[in-house]
């Protein structure tokens, strides 16, 4: 008997779906994982009522995953220490503009022992420094975090369609209790298939740099351009993807960014039914701020696709490599300078020698 405790940080979009598959697995793994799976809820008012009260006695996050059953096993609760508090195991799923204060709040208060996995999509860039969201749970809370991606918008996984996803975890020491074997149990289901790799930075970049590549599909869509111009958009976004692996992450393998779910699978979901697809086209036919359209569109929810361009612009731009990235360039210009998005094809065409 492991007896491993879980909590998930995060109780969002993909926060809320991640509880309950892990929820579901803890209740049917006893020998594994003790049944309830805490949730750590960023307590606000839904119709004058705690969101925390809401989901412990409905059963249902009302705001971020509406229509959706959570077991009643997920237990919400509104204090991040209380959430974390003896917990073995910590699955992050917040937007990651938000996971600097959470760590600096878990700072010194989880034993090393504990392991993480993060399923965050997103980077922290600092300086002319870029981290992937793993090591930088690593490197804040002093614990191992592995990461998990794929192509898995989270409201068709809550629905329990199928769908595929990416766990990149190395057991940090041989004598842990917490392996790859221990890892799959608790994330994969009849309908949502895991595969573990080793390649955490090729996994968790895969997953920051889609959603650039989102935003710039929701273009094609705002222009309605069609269906080859996105193809030749995600094209071209993988290349920017790979190049930007090889090169400041010499230790990803290509074979993430083709094989994995968490590579050309989840591009290619995203170019399609992603809200960064959604707020990229709304953008292009309103050209009105980006942040007031995304609170407008998604309703709390968020876009990582918008702070990732700037993090990633801000890194390359530190770096002098924003020609070697044309798209991402592109796609931060469109959205904070008041590029045209029509002078894509121009803009692509000139650097194409350059792949
Ligand atoms: N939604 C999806 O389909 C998928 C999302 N992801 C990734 O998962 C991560 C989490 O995304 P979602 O769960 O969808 O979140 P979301 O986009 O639904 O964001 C809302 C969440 O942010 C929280 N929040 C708002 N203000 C906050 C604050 N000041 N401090 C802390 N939390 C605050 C809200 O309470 C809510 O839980 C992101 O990196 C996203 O890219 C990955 C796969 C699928
Ligand atoms: O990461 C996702 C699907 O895999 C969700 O993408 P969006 O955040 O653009 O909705």
């Amino acid at each position: 008997m492991l007896n491993l405790k879980v909590s998930v940080i995060g109780s969002g979009n993909w926060g809320s779906a991640i509880a309950k598959i892990v929820a579901e697995n803890a209740a049917e793994n006893r020998d594994m994982f003790e049944t309830d799976v805490r949730m750590w809820v960023f307590e606000e008012l839904v119709a004058g009522q705690k969101l925390t009260e809401i989901i412990n006695t409905q059963h249902e996050n009302v705001k971020y995953l509406p229509g959706i059953k959570l077991p009643s096993n997920v237990v919400a609760v509104p204090d991040l220490l209380d959430a974390v508090e003896d917990a073995n195991l910590l699955v992050f799923n917040v937007p990651h503009q938000f996971l600097p204060r959470i760590c600096s709040q878990l700072k010194g208060k989880v034993p090393s022992t504990v392991r993480a996995v993060s399923c965050i999509k997103g980077v922290e860039v600092s300086g002319d420094g870029i981290t992937i969201i793993a090591d930088y749970i690593s490197q804040e809370l002093g614990i191992y975090c592995g990461a998990l991606s794929g192509a898995n918008l989270a409201p068709e996984v809550a629905q329990e369609k199928f769908s595929e996803t990416t766990i990149a975890y190395k057991v940090p020491d041989p004598s842990d209790s917490i392996d790859a074997r221990v890892v799959r149990t608790l994330f994969h289901r009849p309908y949502f298939h895991v595969n573990v790799v080793a390649d955490v930075a090729g996994v968790s970049l895969c997953g920051a740099l889609k959603n650039i590549v989102a935003l710039a599909s929701g273009f094609v869509d705002g222009m309605a351009w069609g269906d080859n111009a996105k193809a030749a958009i995600i094209r071209r976004g993988l290349l920017e993807m790979t190049k930007f692996g090889r090169e400041f992450f010499p230790e990803c393998k290509a074979s993430t960014f083709t094989e994995e779910s968490c590579g050309v699978a989840d591009v290619i979901t995203s170019c399609s039914g992603g809200r960064n697809n959604k707020l990229g086209a709304a953008l292009i036919k309103t050209r009105r701020p980006i942040f007031e359209l995304e609170e407008e569109l998604l309703k709390g929810q968020k876009a990582q696709g918008v702070t990732t361009a700037q993090e990633v612009h801000e890194f390359l731009e530190r770096r002098g490599k924003l020609e070697d990235f044309p798209l991402f360039t592109a796609v931060h210009d469109i959205i904070f300078s008041g590029l045209d998005s029509y002078a894509l094809p121009q803009i692509l065409e000139d650097v194409e020698q350059k792949y």
